[in-house]
């Protein structure tokens, strides 16, 4: 079997999702994941970005052991030299330096000339060499690039010391024939390729992103880059846990090995949706609610009579149990932290406590608590941060009529402790809620986004609420569940002004940089 490495982008390209926006805590959350999940390379940002990427790079190369930890750079020293200050302590220092080569990239967008290009490509290979022992150089826009280029660019980076060469389809334009075509006549024409890996990093916007990693990896490509869930920039990224079980379940034709941990894929998938706030739509291949449902009276029969009928994939094989609920309002806290660790939960006693305590208000008003609900509560523990204080609500309530104006009152303990009681009223409930609030925290807060899913199935199922706003000129997503959708979304609102104040407070007390 060959062995392909995967190279996880979810915390980089991933987050260039427009609406996502996460914070240093719920990156390294989504690190460990990864780890466990098995990929060989997670790229946890580009720290020259911003403060805050910087900030999670450096805290998970500290974290992450497992797997090689990596962070994007432009062809230009100061992006290198901040990405070495992140990455000095990880245990491969891994770089990954872009440059585009297309002629409509560099001359619109670079304003330089092919001779230009090469130059700045080679000049910054070799500089990150001097620090860096895995440089990975990434050819931008390379699919509609010109080939005899990008064999000429390549052949000099290689030289400049580039230990892996990234095949991007940026724009996501290739078809799988002509992309794993490009593998192919790179590998045949750039001298020493065999010593060097390649990698291709595809997008979905013809929704061929899966297809065409496969074409990369049946043509010579021994990397793939792609994201959790298939998020990423606009139509999102070749969907890793797509590729994971399709090398899986067709190895009889690829003959391909990945190190996937493929029991860990459904729990990835959850925490990624969770903490980005982005549903995963139900018909979904591999990770979708309906992936494994069967509906029709004729595919239910054949899977009665042998599963194999109907079933290529098991959804044990991604670690999705059917485990009996075992869990309510009579359960207690032994069983409670069992279910906790067998779910890949590592909370501290006073962390299993509190969680504990949510799931007992919780059992108490609902009667079958299902695996979602303890992924919410357990989740919401893992990421709190005990260190800044912020808003509490206190209590929501909202009065609603067809022939009345909604008002919602709002009782909340601000973060200097002092509790307060607003109301407002609004077009609607939630609007109502919402303006609310707005009083309350005392500035400017625009709403980009705003939904609501149920959390499992019945009608008892909890409420999910997910809302974007700008709060202190920052874009920052807020979630949170509850029994009922408005506390969710009151719950949801503040908790994305919390995740702003948490994020300037780690500033200003210089645990970012
Ligand atoms: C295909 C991809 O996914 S590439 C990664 C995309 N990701 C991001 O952009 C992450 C978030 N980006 C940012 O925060 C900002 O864009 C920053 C901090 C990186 C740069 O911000 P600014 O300095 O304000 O520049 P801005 O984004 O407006 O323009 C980009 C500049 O980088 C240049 N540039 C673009 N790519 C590269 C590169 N690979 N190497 C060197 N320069 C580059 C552009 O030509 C432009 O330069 P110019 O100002 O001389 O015209
Ligand atoms: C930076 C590169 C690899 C990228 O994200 C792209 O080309 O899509």
């Amino acid at each position: 079997m060959r062995k392909i490495e995967i190279f996880d982008t979810t915390l980089r390209d991933g987050e260039q999702s427009a609406g996502i926006n996460l914070n240093t805590a719920e990156k390294l959350e989504i690190a460990k994941q990864l780890e466990r999940f098995g990929a060989s390379i997670i790229e946890a940002g580009f720290p020259a970005s911003s403060p805050g990427d910087f900030e999670a790079v450096q805290r998970i190369a500290g974290t992450v052991k497992n797997s090689i930890v990596t962070g994007l750079a432009r062809a230009i020293k100061k992006d290198i030299d901040i990405t070495w200050d992140a990455l000095k302590k990880a245990e491969q220092p891994h770089i990954h330096v872009f440059l585009a080569t297309s002629p409509i990239h560099m001359q619109y967008k670079l304003n330089k000339t092919p001779d230009q290009v090469v130059e700045a490509a080679v000049e910054a290979v070799k500089y990150a060499k001097n620090t860096f022992p895995l440089v990975q150089w990434s050819a931008e826009d390379a699919f509609r690039s010109d080939r005899d280029f990008l064999v000429r660019i390549i052949n000099e980076v290689i030289k400049a010391g580039a230990t892996t060469i990234n095949i991007p389809d940026t724009v996501g334009y290739a078809s799988p024939a002509e992309y794993g075509a490009l593998f192919k006549y790179l590998r045949e024409n750039v001298t020493g390729s065999d010593k060097v890996n390649f990698s291709a990093h595809c997008h979905d916007d013809l929704g061929m992103a899966v297809a065409n990693s496969i074409a990369a990896i049946e043509n010579g490509a021994n990397q793939v880059e792609g994201t959790i869930n298939g998020i990423g920039e606009r139509a999102g990224n070749a969907a890793l846990e797509e590729i994971a079980v399709a090398m899986h379940i067709r190895k009889d034709i690829y003959g391909i090995e990945t190190g996937i941990n493929l029991q860990e894929i459904k729990r990835t998938s959850q925490l990624v949706s969770k903490l980005t706030g982005v549903v995963i739509q139900p018909n979904k291949a591999i990770v979708g609610k309906n992936a494994f449902a069967h509906e029709s009276g004729i595919h239910q029969d054949g899977m009665l009579k042998n599963p194999e009928t109907y079933e290529i994939i098991t959804p044990a094989l991604i670690g999705e149990s059917a485990v009996p609920l075992v869990l309510g309002k009579h359960s207690g806290r032994h069983a409670f932290k069992d279910r906790a660790e067998t779910m890949g939960f590592d909370l501290s006693d006073d962390k299993i406590n509190r969680a504990f305590a949510e799931f007992k208000k919780l059992a108490d008003r609902k009667k079958e608590i299902t695996e979602e609900d303890l992924l919410t509560l357990l989740t919401d523990q893992q990421i709190q941060y005990e260190e800044i204080p912020v808003y509490e609500l206190k209590s929501v309530q909202v009065q609603y009529g067809t022939e009345n104006i909604p008002t919602a009152t709002v009782q909340v303990i601000q973060p200097d402790g002092e509790e307060v009681t607003v109301a407002s009223t609004g077009s609607g409930s939630v609007e109502a809620i919402f303006n609310t609030l707005e009083l309350l925290v005392n500035s400017k807060v625009e709403i980009l986004d705003y939904r609501v899913t149920s959390v499992g199935k019945g009608r008892d199922a909890l409420g999910e609420a997910v809302v974007n706003l700008t709060y202190n000129d920052q874009k920052v997503t807020g979630r949170d569940a509850a029994q009922d959708v408005l506390e969710a979304s009151a719950k949801a609102y503040l908790n994305a002004i919390n995740r702003q104040i948490i994020q300037s407070g780690l500033r200003a007390k210089e645990l970012i940089r």
